[in-house]
């Protein structure tokens, strides 16, 4: 990725956390070399956000370490931009953008670059007029009858977003038919997820049958994990094993908080994975502080929060980092926002087998039922589905087969279709 520099720059009201944790994260994840940091505690200013009197201590801080870029982790309107990039003489961009440029170099699948594309085109938007009006300000000779220019560009961005909703939802009408298929085949879907960087991958990866990856056309070859944010933009399909169960476990991308409502709809069918499981796995970095593990889950609920019916299953994960005491105390103090969580650590393989037992108990139950099917090929054939499918109790080999097994609705189904009784209506129609 790049190899500029940046100084990042946060303002908060008094008495607000000024902390750059996240800012230094995104930047570091975008590829950026820190050279300066500056907070400031005072109410906005409409100009430059920050008071003028830093913008100054700004200037001479760029100089001073030669930064190629200024980032602010609050959000900039375009005149805010404008002055402060006058004043300070290299590009400022605020903490939106420099998510956008990270989504924007991760984006692999045709989805995720459609949906930075869509991203960008709703930033830019309400910024055309204003870029319009600076331009004619100006008065540069480039930017002569850049005002009708810049209409026709108007409606050029709003075609170009009609025409990537249409395609983003033929994709999402692909994913959809390949999630009915999976449920038909007697798969249940259960899916990760969770904050940005809390180690989603790196769980599926301890997880999923890793050789096994589905033919899903989204799917790229592993699940990737770095000590990054948004590693992970697409949504990857695994085999796991549960005992007694057929499980596909989907890997998806991470919640940050303080995303704004354009952004966070332009990833939206990206999450249809977590919302659409049967179970969904939170993961928790649990050696974050708790105060930073609080906000983060909150954060994650409120995403979930009316989207998800089915049971959400908390997993504190980077257990390896605490000691006993240290563990204890944190999931006594998240207690009331996971009430019963599975502490594990996806790295050492700790816990794992206990996390596999919870995701089989939490998943709906599978109801016990017994058919009889013909004595043939096609019996023979069924039985032997049934072993992949569902859990088999019994076989009786006789006049006919007599199968007794426990599985899901859709399986069931499928199983009376196949007995004779059964293909005798279908026939006698
Ligand atoms: N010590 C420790 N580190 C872990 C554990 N699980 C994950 N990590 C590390 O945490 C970092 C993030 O892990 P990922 O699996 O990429 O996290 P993710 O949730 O998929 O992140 P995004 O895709 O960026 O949203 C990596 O450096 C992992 O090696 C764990 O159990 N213990
Ligand atoms: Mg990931």
């Amino acid at each position: 990725m790049r190899n500029d520099t940046a100084v990042l720059v946060k303002r908060v009201d008094s008495g607000e956390d000024a902390s750059l944790d996240e800012i230094r994260d995104l930047a570091r994840a975008a590829g950026y070399d820190i050279v300066g940091e500056v907070t400031q505690s005072r109410q906005q200013d409409s100009a430059y956000e920050i008071g003028r009197g830093k913008v100054g201590e700004l200037r001479a801080l760029v100089e001073r370490v030669d930064a190629s870029k200024v980032v602010f982790d609050n959000e900039l309107g375009p005149y805010q931009v404008y002055n402060l990039g006058n004043e300070i003489g290299v590009e400022v961009d605020d903490r939106f953008t420099l998510i956008l440029e990270i989504f924007g170099d991760r984006a692999g699948s045709r989805k995720a670059q459609l949906q930075v594309e869509l991203a960008e085109l709703k930033y830019e938007l309400p910024r055309a007029d204003a870029k319009a009006n600076l331009a004619n300000r100006d008065e540069r000779p480039g930017f002569m009858g850049l005002g009708e220019y810049d209409e026709k560009r108007k409606s050029d961005m709003e075609d170009r977003i009609s025409r990537i909703r249409d395609e983003l939802g033929s994709l999402s009408e692909r994913d959809e038919a390949w999630r009915r298929e999976r449920r038909r085949s007697g798969f249940e879907l259960v899916a990760l997820a969770g904050y940005t960087n809390a180690g989603k991958s790196t769980l599926m990866r301890s997880l999923a049958d890793v050789d096994e990856a589905s033919n899903h056309p989204d799917i790229d070859d592993t699940a990737e994990s770095r000590n990054e944010l948004f590693t992970t933009l697409g949504t990857t399909t695994r085999r796991m094993d549960v005992p007694g169960r057929n499980v596909l476990l989907s890997d998806t991308v991470g919640f940050i908080s303080d995303l704004p409502h354009w952004l966070v709809q332009s990833f939206e069918s990206t999450l249809d994975e977590v919302y659409l499981a049967d179970l969904v796995l939170l993961v928790v970095d649990a050696s974050d502080p708790v105060e930073e593990m609080r906000e983060k889950l909150v954060t994650c609920h409120d995403t979930l929060w009316e989207r998800v019916e089915a049971p959400v299953v908390t997993v504190l994960n980077k257990a390896d980092l605490l000691d006993e005491d240290e563990l204890a105390k944190r999931v006594e103090a998240v207690r009331y926002l996971a009430p019963d969580p599975v502490v594990v650590s996806a790295v050492e393989g700790d816990s794992l087998d206990e996390l596999v037992g919870r995701v089989k108990d939490e998943l709906p139950d599978w109801e016990r039922e017994t058919v009889e099917l013909p004595m043939s090929d096609d019996g023979m054939s069924t039985v032997s589905w049934l072993y992949d499918t569902a859990e088999v109790l019994d076989v009786e080999y006789g006049e006919r087969i007599r199968v007794e097994f426990k599985a899901r609705d859709e399986i069931i189904a499928k199983a009376r279709n196949r007995s004779p009784l059964e293909t005798e209506t279908v026939a006698a129609r």
